[in-house]
């Protein structure tokens, strides 16, 4: 585990003042270029989610690089994929949450027949940085009838420990 989270680390590239300065960016979509890189990603979130959450039946993901996680590792696990919005993209009926940003709110949603009170559901994302996007996520999950068994991130950036009240969070890359 620890090499292949090795060289899924080493091909990410990091870049300074974006998209604001004082933020050290993230750039994760060398994970996607390379066919082995997208390989060992898949390998090691679905090794990472059979161990720490057993029983789980669906992914949700939130927009936009939480669906490209969640795509890397559903059909390996053969678990179904639901995606968490920005407000105003889901159609039909939707659960919403209304969540603190830097500056300001914003809201995200879930379409209320994606997700029943059967289903085991583990949050995926890219990064964990304040917290905010994963609180709300998990905010949104508590109500709907579904259980939430955790949150997945491939990176944490430690020193905001956004990971702080969030219940069975686990991270592989630690920044
Ligand atoms: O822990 P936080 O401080 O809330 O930040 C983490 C969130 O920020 C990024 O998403 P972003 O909102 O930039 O959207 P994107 O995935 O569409 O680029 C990232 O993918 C997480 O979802
Ligand atoms: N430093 C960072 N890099 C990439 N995505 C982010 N989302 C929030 N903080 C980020």
């Amino acid at each position: 585990m620890e090499e292949k989270l090795k060289v899924l680390n080493d091909c990410m590239t990091d870049h300074p003042d974006f998209p604001k300065p004082g933020i050290i960016f993230k750039n994760i979509m060398p994970l996607f270029s390379d066919p082995e890189r997208l390989a060992l990603l898949g390998e090691v979130l679905e090794e990472s989610i059979r161990k720490n959450f057993p029983g789980c039946t669906k992914l949700v993901g939130l927009e936009s690089r939480g669906f490209l996680m969640g795509m890397a590792v559903a059909s390996r696990l053969g678990v179904g994929f639901v995606p968490i919005r920005k407000k105003g993209k889901l159609p039909g009926e939707v659960v919403r949450q209304e969540y603190t940003l830097e500056y300001g709110t914003d809201i995200v949603e879930i379409e209320k027949c994606s997700l029943t009170a059967s289903d085991k559901v583990v949050l995926i994302d890219d990064l964990i940085a304040t917290g905010g996007t994963m609180k709300a996520a998990v905010k949104l999950i508590g109500s709907t009838d579904a259980a939430l068994l955790g949150a997945l991130c491939l990176i944490e950036i430690d020193f905001l420990k956004g990971k702080e009240g969030i219940e069975n969070f686990v991270s592989l890359i630690h920044v």
